[in-house]
């Protein structure tokens, strides 16, 4: 059992609340922890008006303002001469990562192989031991012996993938970490701490420190990332620089202020969210909105020019598809559907691409490897592309509608996914599809979606609250008699249903699944460290 918190020596100012294990006290020192705590005194008041700037668009775009290109950042994008850094040592050649979580046995497949990190339930104990494997990783020491006796070392250096860690998005609070009584930004949290412990080993290994930046809605919110990271590098004298950052370009409104100096990377999850009160805007299936849909390949277009425009890379994103055991033909399908995916983004002109799982890296690899037999394909300038603002947010080509049977399979895979985050992890594989915090936030939002704009189904039927409802309650039927009543009661199937039927009403919508399930992931049971 962990050793109760208060044993645990705090900076001035900070109360840590939840239990802490010996290993995991080795990230968490008193020095870590004010480092962490000057971070987010000096950055936390212009997170959280950012966040109310969120707020404020949102309601502007209800309002009938849609988004646009901006009026102030004209004469950035409109400059011809500017350029990214150079790319840093480990990421002149991306063409293939995987991303995973931070548990032991993942970060070491990933590292033998291509590595990125994330997809992590953000509960207290997995933050804390992914810093410690993060760090272990870096430092090369990390081993692992799973119950099953099969053990895990790191290959030597020179095989090894290079790191990126992707921190929690700027909406997240870290509720077990206290700074001046405030519950820390989990950003800065998980930044701070990686930054503090393991820069100097990411610089000693010749690869980093370098980051993947989620969820960003606007370019102030690039340049608070970039404050925090010139004044986390000043503390630590290292040279300003040194961090790389990949941002990812996953809102829509980011797609419209994408004329920013790092490498980007495509993922585009917020069409629904962000336009979620405008009844043209409803989308079909999300079966049927793909990476082919006209508004994501206008996006993906547009990216691949402006970031080639500016020197950097413009890496892809992620085919959902995960190998099928046991069913050789379902298998070669999925594997089908990988190929095809990253063919179309080597030939659309990215300079790489991500995998879920180790068994696609060699998919993904031998396309790029054919099509893009150097280090990447910077030199593809895309002049042909001419994207405007209604390309990005035009339903004009897409698929009509949808049925009772996608209803369901949103209520399914939303209910499965919550129930998994609950216990605490957040990756997981529902109907052959990897499932992450993303994916499964659009089966969520187009509930809500349908049942606010009462969508009629194919075949005629308006989507109202309680015949949302009344599926979600088969649904989870459906898991309780899969399960047995013992299991069931053991699950987190009743409080995902219920966290669940409260959000897809079409009244209050949750800005974020993971903000909704947070609290219920809390362990807060230690009484305040020492102060
Ligand atoms: C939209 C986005 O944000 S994308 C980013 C978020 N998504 C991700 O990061 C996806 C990460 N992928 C995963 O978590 C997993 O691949 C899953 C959950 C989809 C499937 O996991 P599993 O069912 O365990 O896969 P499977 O049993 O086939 O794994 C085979 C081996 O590969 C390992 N493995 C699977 N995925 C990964 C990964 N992404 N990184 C490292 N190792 C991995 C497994 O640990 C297992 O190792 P072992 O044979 O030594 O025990
Ligand atoms: O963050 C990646 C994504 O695809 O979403
Ligand atoms: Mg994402």
């Amino acid at each position: 059992m962990a050793p109760a918190a208060p044993r645990l020596p705090s900076a001035p100012g900070v109360q840590i609340l939840g239990p802490v294990t010996p290993e995991q006290a080795s990230v968490l020192s008193p020095a870590a922890q004010s480092f962490v705590a000057a971070l987010h005194r000096c950055f936390n008041a212009h997170r959280l008006a950012l966040l109310a700037r969120r707020d404020a668009r949102q309601g502007e775009i209800d309002a009938g303002r849609l988004p646009d290109f901006l009026p102030e950042t004209a004469a950035v994008r409109a400059e011809p001469s500017w350029r990214g850094a150079a790319p840093a040592p480990g990421l002149v050649d991306r063409r293939v990562e995987i991303t995973g979580p931070v548990d032991r046995k993942m970060v070491i497949n990933a590292m033998n192989r291509f590595g990125v990190q994330d997809s992590n339930a953000p509960t207290w104990s997995n933050n804390l031991d992914g810093q410690v494997n993060i760090r272990d990783a870096l430092l090369g020491t990390i081993s692992f012996t799973a119950p099953n006796g099969k053990s895990y070392r790191l290959k030597p250096k020179g095989e090894l993938a290079t790191l990126i860690v992707r921190p929690r998005g700027w909406h997240m609070e870290e509720k077990h970490f206290l700074v001046d009584g405030q519950p820390c930004s989990a950003s800065l949290f998980d930044f701070g701490l990686f930054f503090f412990n393991s820069a100097r080993a990411s610089i000693a290994a010749g690869q980093g420190p370098y980051f993947y930046l989620p969820k960003m809605e606007s370019h102030l919110e690039a340049r608070l990332w970039n404050n925090a990271f010139n004044l986390a590098q000043d503390m630590l004298a290292i040279p300003r620089g040194t961090i790389r950052a990949t941002v990812l370009i996953e809102t829509i409104l980011a797609a419209f202020e994408m004329d920013l100096p790092p490498p980007l990377k495509t993922s585009p999850r917020t069409f629904i969210k962000k336009l979620r009160n405008h009844p043209d805007k409803v989308l079909p299936a999300r079966g049927d909105v793909t990476m082919t849909s006209p508004f994501m390949d206008a996006y993906v277009r547009l990216l691949i020019k402006t970031c080639h425009k500016r020197g950097v890379h413009a890496m892809g994103g992620m085919a959902a598809q995960i190998p099928i055991k046991g069913d050789p033909a379902a298998n070669d399908a999925a594997l089908a559907k990988v190929r095809a995916d990253k063919l179309r983004e080597v030939q659309a002109g990215h300079d790489g691409t991500w995998v879920a799982h180790p068994e696609l890296v060699k998919v993904a690899l031998a396309v790029f490897n054919e099509h893009m037999p150097q280090p990447n394909q910077l030199f593809v300038a895309r002049d042909d592309v001419a994207v405007g603002a209604a390309d990005l947010l035009s339903t004009r080509g897409l698929a009509a509608g949808f049925t009772e049977a996608d209803l369901r399979l949103n209520c399914n895979i939303a209910l499965a996914y919550m129930e998994s985050w609950l216990r605490g992890v957040g990756c997981v594989p529902i109907h052959n599809l990897m499932e992450d915090a993303a994916t499964a936030e659009i089966s969520r939002s187009q509930l809500w979606q349908w049942v606010r704009h009462g969508a009629a189904t194919r075949d005629g039927r308006a989507v109202t609250a309680a015949w949302a409802v009344q599926i979600l309650d088969d649904e989870t039927d459906k898991f309780r008699s899969e399960l047995g009543d013992e299991k069931f009661r053991a699950s987190k199937f009743d409080l995902a249903r219920r966290l669940l039927a409260g959000t897809i009403q079409g009244k209050e919508y949750s800005d974020f699944l993971t903000t909704l399930c947070y609290d219920h992931i809390l362990t807060i049971t230690a009484p305040p460290s020492r102060m």
